[in-house]
């Protein structure tokens, strides 16, 4: 296990023309070397060949289609190509003619693909170069790969997509020119698809993992190393079924030692403060403390209001308890050098968390900052003074738009009209909202801004690493350096008290040492792996309890 590098799409052109004028290789050769990856993950699934249609777009992911329809038809396959018009750039341009030598080009329409598509079809129409919505035509196309047509839904065959499914925006996973976030019944969904040297952040985020279907990274010869982005690099667990050559995961770049050195002491492992609050709200801080308890804190200790203590007595016994009323005791208790990290918000109250803030932070103390600390944060008149960059804020989205209204904003749709007018009066003014909205679209240029692009600039905003939770959890430091946490596998986290088991998971790595990157980062992919080891039917009590199976399966 370890971390997967991502790119950025400007990352993935910067590096092929750095490694295009160093003279290593030629496009030609990048793009055969890419085509044959297509062509041999095409070959490993589906072993016997048949007739496959592929799709190839005006630009150089068109030109990797070519490749692929000579490398299936060299190896048996019947192969039909439908192509676009556009002149194609020069590699393109001579794939194509490549091709034209083994067999023909239909125009790419619709009514081509209509009649007869095959066992399987390639997308090779765009790839990193998508920067608009899809024009009438290829939307039709698109709208056909995912079973639509004007007349009738289709089956259309298994769709395997060259560097993405054409119409994703690979920076931000969104949909060019759709409703972002909303998958909508006739956007294709690919069996597989098959990208090159790294998976871009489009492939994890938003809808590029629901679309693409299983991701097979392809190695073309790249080297990474002398490639830096000049904001930091950006890497993604591999939660996925991920194919990554070996020598492309980072073993000892991304996560901190898991395991307790043989001989230790409770003290070396540190101690986390839960902070509970006021009585009847119990249940969350508890879920934090246990939580922190099995990532491997030496000591937890919950600190309610003394007059909610009675709630807290049970098990587990090995968690502490001690009072804590206001802010000037906890500015006592963090006198103490051995509190080394400190969990507020969950059920804490926006009061209470209000109150403590002002000396957790003035303490310096590495901390979580969840749930109800979260809401005082974005009341608070000082605003984001005194966060530091060993402060974690770990937000749901609706968190994140109490905190940063302008980059959540970035991140909308433009509004949509209701489906009819409200009142017939309103007839003409529904009207021009509709078309309005559809300009919009239309008008949707890419790269689109991304949640990565929102959580970088939320944790420079705020000085602090910022977790915007999600099934595409995105971690970024005030640096710049950032991971994305791809679970879409494991939808049943989304149930109560989730978020606080995060909160105390987080807390219990920042207790141990680790920095606040790397705490965040190594705490979702906990809280995934535990989820995913449990199943369905999860509620958020079972998460703690599987994190020492977790741990058993890391080989700790
Ligand atoms: N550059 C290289 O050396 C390599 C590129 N590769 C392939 O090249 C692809 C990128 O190629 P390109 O940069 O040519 O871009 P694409 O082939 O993705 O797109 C082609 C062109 O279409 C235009 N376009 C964008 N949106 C459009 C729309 N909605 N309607 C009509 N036209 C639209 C863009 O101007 C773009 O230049 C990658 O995805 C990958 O498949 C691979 O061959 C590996 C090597
Ligand atoms: N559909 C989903 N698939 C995978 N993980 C999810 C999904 N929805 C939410 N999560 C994760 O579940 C947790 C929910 O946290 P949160 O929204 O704070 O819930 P709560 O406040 O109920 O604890 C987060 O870690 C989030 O990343
Ligand atoms: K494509």
């Amino acid at each position: 296990m370890g971390w997967t590098e991502v790119l950025t799409t400007a990352e993935m052109r910067g590096l092929e023309t750095a490694a295009m004028a160093g003279g290593a290789v030629t496009g030609l050769d990048l793009m055969e070397r890419a085509g044959a990856a297509v062509a041999g993950a095409i070959r490993l699934r589906w072993p016997k060949a048949g007739r496959v249609t592929v799709l190839c777009g005006p630009g150089n992911n068109g030109g990797d289609g070519y490749v692929v329809a000579r490398h299936l038809a060299q190896a048996g396959w019947q192969v039909r190509v439908l192509g676009m018009d556009n002149a194609p750039g020069p590699d393109a341009a001579v794939m194509k003619r490549r091709w034209a030598a083994l067999g023909g080009i239909e125009p790419l329409t619709a009514a081509a693909l209509g009649k007869e598509a095959g066992d399987l079809v390639v997308d090779a129409i765009f790839g990193t170069g998508m920067t608009r919505p899809l024009d009438r035509e290829m939307a039709l196309v698109s709208r056909w790969m995912g079973g639509w047509t004007p007349v009738r839904t289709v089956t259309p065959p298994p769709v395997v997509a060259v560097d993405a499914v054409s119409g994703l925006c690979l920076d931000s996973g969104a949909w060019l020119g759709g409703v972002r976030g909303e998958p909508g019944g006739s956007l294709p969904r690919a069996a597989l698809t098959v990208t090159f040297h790294a998976p871009k952040a489009g492939h994890l985020l938003e809808l590029g993992p629901v679309l693409g279907g299983e991701l097979v990274v392809a190695d073309i010869g790249l080297q990474t190393t002398p490639f830096r982005d000049a904001e930091g690099q950006i890497w993604s667990e591999r939660t996925l079924a991920v194919m990554v050559p070996p020598r492309h995961l980072r073993q000892d770049r991304g996560l901190h030692p898991l395991g307790k050195r043989a001989g230790s002491h409770k003290f070396d492992h540190g101690h986390a403060l839960i902070v509970a609050g006021t009585a009847g709200q119990g249940g969350a801080a508890r879920l934090s403390a246990r939580a922190a308890l099995r990532a491997g804190a030496g000591l937890v200790t919950l600190a309610p209001p003394a007059d909610a203590m009675a709630e807290h007595f049970g098990p587990p016994d090995a968690l502490m308890r001690r009072a804590l009323d206001d802010a000037a005791a906890l500015a006592r208790l963090l006198g103490d050098d051995r509190l080394r990290a400190v969990c507020l918000g969950p059920g804490c109250g926006t009061g209470r968390a209000a109150d403590l803030l002002e000396p957790l932070l003035a303490s310096g103390r590495p901390a979580v900052l969840d749930a109800d600390a979260l809401t005082a944060l974005a009341r608070r008149p000082a605003g984001f003074e005194g966060l530091h960059k060993g402060c974690v804020l770990t937000p749901h989205m609706g968190e994140f738009r109490r905190l940063f209204p302008d980059l959540a904003a970035r991140l909308d749709p433009p509004p949509r009209p209701p489906a009819r007018p409200p009142s017939p009066e309103q007839e003409i003014a529904w009207t021009i909202a509709l078309q309005t909205w559809r300009q919009a679209l239309a008008d949707m240029r890419g790269p689109l801004y991304s949640r990565l692009d929102a959580a970088r600039e939320a944790a420079a905003r705020s000085g602090a690493v910022v977790l915007l939770k999600g099934p595409d959890t995105v971690i970024a430091a005030p640096d710049g350096q950032a991971r994305i946490h791809s679970a879409f596998d494991v939808p049943w986290l989304a149930t109560a008290g989730a978020g606080d088991v995060l909160a105390g998971i987080i807390a219990g790595l920042l207790a141990r040492g680790f920095p606040s990157l790397v705490a965040a980062a190594t705490g979702a992919f906990l809280h995934a792996a535990a989820a995913r080891r449990f199943g369905p039917g999860l509620i958020a009590d079972d998460l703690p309890e599987q994190l020492p199976g977790v741990f058993r399966d890391l080989g700790l």
